[in-house]
């Protein structure tokens, strides 16, 4: 995926401008290196960078010299000290002199993962916030929100929610439709609450089986289970002073219902294998597409687990409850992949546009997001025109009726995307943008076998 970051690294140790470049390249960030301080200036004279790691100690310059020199120059870069590991010292010292956070020799690539994806929220959500014009056009308009585009009243309201319960320290769980967009939501709470300088750990408790979702969040010691070769932290550790976001919330068992609990009102755990308990203090956001309400009257949600994490609700209308978002979402989509894939595709006709405002959207803004990317792919002028959509109206007895409901529209759209891929769980699953775990559960709820 692309990210819009470019990050330039400075070290003297060739090994490691060669090691982070590769990853930082590999992870969608643009990547520039240097060897020394001077170097580093002199790039930066000819292009600026929008986060600098820079190493503590290098000859000449070092990284305390070049990191005031950096800041004379572009006063809000954001630096992020390398230091050798143990060297709490150098790391406090950079701190005080304004980088933004310290990586320790030799990198926890999860850690540089999770740091990367702070600052590149942040990153967006600056950027967001000094566009002459967002996408809101009211005066009554919310300010800019990194990355989240619509102009709808209900958007509009959802927003408004998001900077109330931001700042409290409350439990959130947000609901909605799959692909309504709860992820984005969910970081845009982080980013305004008191924990925003914190770490935001996002972890899909759908995706995984039991075991593994268990060693995920609470992580394990060395020797805990056959293959826990070294000690592992967990999410729940490493979301400590930040934000934890549990997305797929009801898909998790009573067991794990009772675990997290338990950590929820003791702030502590222990790691799998492990006895000495370990404190963490973070702000809760869940996620669900399921009605929790309805799952604690068929008892397979817990009564107390729901009351924990449901301080506070967020709904986020489906897309085709607010369809005043489908034209700057597709407009949004449509510039986003013709930069991507350098197709001179201009808009859709309003022809083109009728039909994506009369489509039901079962997957929401994940679907129009595939949709135009889709179109963008196989476009040949610089409109987008109703043929080009045509798929999106499918002939004959695939056809939902208008009054299908919600359960029959997922059954259908589900069936017609196994069904152009032949039943192949994998290859439906990438292309409704889901993971095969997901997929499967829903065919085994809805019925839908290979006939
Ligand atoms: N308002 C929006 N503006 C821009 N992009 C959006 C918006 N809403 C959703 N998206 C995009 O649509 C895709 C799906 O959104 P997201 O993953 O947040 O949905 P979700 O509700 O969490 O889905 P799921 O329940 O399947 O996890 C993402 O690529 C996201 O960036």
């Amino acid at each position: 995926m692309a990210r819009n970051l470019q990050i330039m690294v400075v070290d003297d140790e060739e090994a490691i401008c060669v090691a982070l470049s590769a990853w930082l390249t590999k992870e969608g960030y643009s990547v520039e290196t240097a060897g020394s301080g001077a170097e580093a200036l002199a790039k930066m004279e000819r292009q600026p960078s929008d986060l600098y790691l820079v190493d503590y100690k290098m000859p000449g310059m070092d990284g305390l010299q070049l990191m005031a020199e950096i800041k004379a120059r572009q006063p809000d870069a954001p630096i992020i000290m390398i230091t050798a590991h143990g060297s709490i010292q150098s790391a406090v010292a950079a701190m005080k002199r304004g980088a933004i956070d310290y990586l320790c020799k030799p990198f926890d690539p999860e850690e540089l993962s999770l740091l990367m994806e702070r600052v590149a929220a942040a990153h967006t959500l600056q950027q967001a916030e000094t566009a002459p014009d967002g996408q809101w056009d009211t005066a009554a308009a919310p300010p800019a929100w990194g990355g989240i585009v619509g102009q709808s009243e209900a958007l509009r309201i959802v927003l408004e929610e998001i900077e109330e319960v931001a700042p409290t320290p409350a439990p959130v769980l947000i609901t909605g439709e799959t692909g309504t967009g709860k992820d984005l939501l969910a970081m845009a709470i982080h980013m305004r609450s008191e924990q925003a300088a914190g770490p935001f750990v996002a972890i899909n408790c759908g995706a995984q089986s039991e075991t593994l979702l268990e060693s995920e969040l609470f992580g394990h010691e060395k020797g805990a289970f056959t293959g826990a070769i070294k000690a592992r932290r967990g999410r729940l550790e490493m979301a400590d002073g930040g934000t934890l976001f549990l997305d797929e919330i009801g898909e998790i068992s009573s067991k794990m219902q009772v675990a997290l609990l338990r950590v929820l009102e003791e702030k502590k755990f222990c790691r799998l294998g492990g006895n000495q308990p370990i404190e963490t203090r973070f702000r809760l956001i869940s996620a669900t597409h399921r009605d929790l309400r309805q799952l604690l009257r068929e008892e397979q949600f817990r009564e107390d687990f729901f009351y924990r994490i449901n301080v506070l609700t967020i709904h986020i209308p489906p897309l085709r409850e607010r369809l005043a978002d489908v034209p700057v979402l597709a407009d949004f989509f449509l510039r986003k992949y013709a930069a991507e894939t350098g197709k001179p595709v201009e808009g859709l006709t309003p022809r083109a546009m009728e039909i994506l405002m009369g489509y039901a959207w079962p997957g929401n803004v994940r679907e129009l997001r595939n949709v135009i990317e889709r179109v963008v792919v196989i476009a040949r002028g610089r409109m987008i025109g109703a043929e080009e959509l045509s798929f999106l109206q499918p002939p004959g007895d695939t056809c939902i009726p208008e009054t299908a409901t919600l359960k029959e529209m997922e059954r259908r759209h589900l069936q017609n995307a196994l069904e152009n891929s032949d039943w192949n769980i994998s290859r439906a699953a990438k292309l409704l943008d889901i993971d095969r775990v997901t997929l499967s559960r829903k065919m085994k709820r809805l019925n839908l076998k290979r006939p």
